[in-house]
């Protein structure tokens, strides 16, 4: 499974240290950037080369962190075929994704970090969806929703 991570100048250092982590447990992981500490670089900017590869299927899950996480959700899911949400929390890390389908999980930088942003990781790069009817069917009427307001 190819992972990848990207995050602003809100997320840097933990951006550094997740990197740092999947790589030493033997993942292979891209970083998508930023490469150095900007304080005036823009989310939308830093999260859309991971979100497309993500929906292109280059990258089978994101992490993207920003300062708060919500910027990079918000950016995140304008991309069709993304599916990003703003994780702060075990539960939602491996729920998201055995329901949802999330592929991007999305960090507050200053708002987590230490061994819960790596917990939060791990969960959710192991975690697997559930090809169950009622999450099938839900996930359709997200599509659905994309398909219709898509220009
Ligand atoms: O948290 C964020 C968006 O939800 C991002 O990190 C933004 O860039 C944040 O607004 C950064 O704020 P700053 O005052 O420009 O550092």
């Amino acid at each position: 499974m190819k992972i990848g991570i990207a995050a602003d100048h809100g997320g840097f250092d933990q951006k550094k240290e997740v990197f740092e982590y999947l790589k030493n447990n033997g993942h292979d992981v891209t970083d998508f950037g930023a490469d150095k500490f900007d304080e005036s670089d823009d989310y939308p900017d830093i999260v859309k080369p991971l979100a497309v590869a993500v929906a292109n299927g280059d990258i089978q899950k994101g992490i993207a962190i920003c300062g708060s996480g919500v910027g990079v959700t918000v950016a995140a899911n304008k991309v069709p075929g993304v599916r990003a949400a703003l994780i702060t929390e075990p539960y939602s890390a491996h729920q998201g994704v055995e329901h949802d389908n999330m592929n991007l999980m999305c960090l507050g930088g200053r708002v987590i970090g230490g061994v819960l942003i790596k917990e939060l990781v791990e969960i959710f790069i192991t975690a697997e969806y559930v090809e169950k009817e009622r999450f099938q069917r839900r996930l359709r009427k997200v599509q659905d929703l994309e398909d219709e307001y898509r220009k």
